[in-house]
This record gives structure tokens, sequence and C-alpha cells, in this order.
């Protein structure tokens, strides 16, 4: 007997470096069809249509469709949210807080109504409060609200560390929790080499050095391109968060989800260490961090919680 199984849909509002590049990884890998939505008129379209131009190439049979209209995200699994402005050099994440956060609201709104049972992922920055956004506007459960940032700076902190070591990416397990701000935390105490903890085996200088350059990974390459910000390993990063959801992997990636008490935070989203399943956020793990790194993820959040009482500042009524 034939198992036949529905493919999934992932919808990715906002057709620009990120969402375009996280669309063709998708479509490319067969991982499901994809929904691409833009504001900007014949972009999604067009992006849409070269994508799908490359099946013949790379011998892909999953579809993607560009589109102005919120009607086609309709029945999706998952949604990604990417739509807003990326920064430019000499600028924080939090600058964008005021023009992306009327940004989200409206496609916090449009998901909402048309995509309610989906799984949302945020993006846009600063991705923690466009989170806390979309979960006040679409009133949709924790579990199904899980922004993507700690899978970048791991990943960052990884590449880094395999850098400095001459050791294989595979060989490597590292950890950033926290805001994805300028007070990350990434975790020396979690961070291994072939399961040997980091410290037995760089230098401390090394690794200070190692953890301020992950700190400051998005600004180097903000830097460096002058007109962008970064998109192959951001795509990369919501990419393995899209799989595990979908296959239902049960991996453990570092995701900004709502604590209510975990780590001693309350109403905030905060990168942590959580599973991902088909449900969407399966469990919170929870660390024994030493007193530093509780007090610098205490300092992270508390951070997070400023822009939360910017944007009940902003926004008297989410719902508006
Ligand atoms: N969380 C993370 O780790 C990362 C977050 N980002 C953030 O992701 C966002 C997107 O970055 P890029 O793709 O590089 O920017 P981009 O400028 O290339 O693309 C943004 C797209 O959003 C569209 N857009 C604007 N308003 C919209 C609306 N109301 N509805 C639908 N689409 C709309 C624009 O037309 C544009 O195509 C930025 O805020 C950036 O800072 C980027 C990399 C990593
Ligand atoms: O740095 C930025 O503005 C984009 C981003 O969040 C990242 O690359 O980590």
């Amino acid at each position: 007997m034939r198992i036949v199984k529905k493919r999934r849909k992932v919808s990715i509002i906002g057709a620009g470096n990120v969402g375009a590049t996280t669309a063709q990884k998708i479509v490319e890998n067969g991982l499901a069809d994809v929904v691409l939505l833009d504001i900007r008129d014949g972009v999604a379209q067009g992006k849409s249509l070269d994508i799908l131009e490359a099946g013949p190439l790379m011998g892909f049979d999953t579809r993607i469709v560009g589109t102005g209209h919120y009607e086609e995200i309709a029945d999706s699994s998952v949604v990604v949210v990417t739509a807003g402005f990326s920064r430019k050099p000499g600028m924080s994440r939090d600058d964008l807080l005021h023009k992306n956060g009327e940004i989200i609201r409206d496609v916090a709104h449009n998901i909402r109504k048309f995509a309610p049972d989906s799984i949302i992922i945020p993006v846009t920055n600063p991705m923690d409060l466009m989170a806390y956004v979309l979960w006040r506007v679409t009133g949709f459960p924790r579990e199904r609200v899980i922004g993507m940032g700690g899978a970048l700076d791991s990943s960052r902190f990884a590449y880094f560390l395999s850098e400095e070591t001459r050791t294989s990416v595979s060989n490597i397990h590292s950890l950033v929790m926290g805001g994805h701000g300028d007070q990350m935390v990434p975790l020396l105490d979690f961070s291994t080499i072939a399961g040997v903890p980091v410290r037995k085996i760089i230098p401390s200088d090394r690794l200070e050095a190692i953890v301020t350059r992950t700190r400051n990974g998005g600004a180097e390459i903000v830097h460096l391109m002058k007109d962008s910000s970064a998109y192959f390993a951001p795509a990369a990063a919501i990419y393995s968060m899209i799989e595990s959801i979908l296959h239902d992997r049960h991996r453990i990636i570092p995701s900004s989800v709502l604590l209510e008490g975990e780590y001693g935070i309350r109403g905030a989203f905060v990168g942590v260490p959580v599973r991902l399943g088909n449900q969407g956020l399966e469990e919170i793990i929870q660390l024994p961090l030493s007193a530093e790194e509780s007090s610098q993820l205490a300092h992270s959040a508390a951070v997070i919680a400023e822009g939360i009482s910017a944007l009940n500042r902003l926004f008297n009524n989410f719902s508006e």
C-alpha cells in the first residue's frame, strides 16, 4: 500500500532577501510548497517565477506562488514573517522598532484572519519584540509563535569556534541564549567541541574575542554589505526550524518564545533552547546556568521588557 502524504504549505510574508532565500531553500529541498507574499507589486511574483524556472535544472517539483493577497496563505502550516526594514550601518536592531512595529501589527491581523491555525516564525527585527506583537495581535497560544534568532546566533558562534580550532562544524555544539540583540548570551559552559567543553580547548582571551564577534555577528555583515543585512545564514536558520516542525523531528533549537516563569522570566519573548515538533513549541529546556550566565540572561530579558513598554506606549490598542 502506498502512503500518500499531502504536501505541506509554508507562507513567507516579505519577499526580500531573507524571505526569497528561505523560499528558495524550501522549494529546492522539496520540504513544502511555498506562498511568497510582498507588498511591492510584482516582486513576489517575479521571484517565484524565477525560482520555478530553476526546477528542471535542480529537479524539484514543489510549487511556489508569488502574491500580494493574503487569501493565498490560507491553510499554511507555518507562516514566516520577514516583512519590513533591515538596518543600515551604525543602526541597532532596536532602531527599527517603530517602523517595523506598524508593519508587523498589520501582518499579524492578516495572519489571524487568513491562517488562524498556523505556526508563526517571526524574523523581522527587533525580532523578540516583533514576536511579542505577533503574539498579542493574533492571540495564538505561545506554542505557535516561535522567533528565529538563537538558531542563527548559535550557528555563527559554532562557525567561529570551528574556524578557531580548525575542526569540522559537525563536531561543534554551541548555544546562544537571550535576546537577538546586543545583549545575547553565548554560553561557554554549554558549548563543546567533540563533547569537550570549549574552555578546555581554547584560551580565555581567544574565547572572549569569539564571544564578542558572535554578539556583533549581524553588525559585522551589515558593515560589510552596507545596504543589506545577512540573509544566507538567516534563511538556513529559518529552514532548520521549519524542517523540525514539519517533519516532527523534535530538534532542540534555541528560539525566542514567550516565557511564563522559566529562567525566572515572565511575559517576554526571550531566546532559550526549545524542542520543536509539529505542534510547534513542545518544551522549553531548562538548563542549570551559572550565576554569571543567569545574570546576563536576566539583563538581556530586562532590555526586552523595556522594549515591550515602548511597544505598549506605541500601540495603546494592539488590535486596532
Ligand atoms: N531574526 C533574525 O535573525 C534576522 C532578522 N532579519 C530581519 O528580517 C527583516 C527582513 O530582512 P531582509 O529580507 O534582508 O529585508 P529586505 O528589505 O530585503 O526585504 C523586506 C521585504 O519586506 C517587504 N515588505 C515591507 N512591508 C511589507 C508589508 N507590509 N507586507 C509585506 N511585505 C512587506 C518589502 O517590500 C521587502 O521586499 C529585517 O527586519 C531584518 O532586520 C534579517 C536577518 C536575520
Ligand atoms: O543584523 C541584522 O540587522 C540582521 C540580523 O538580525 C542578523 O543578521 O543577525
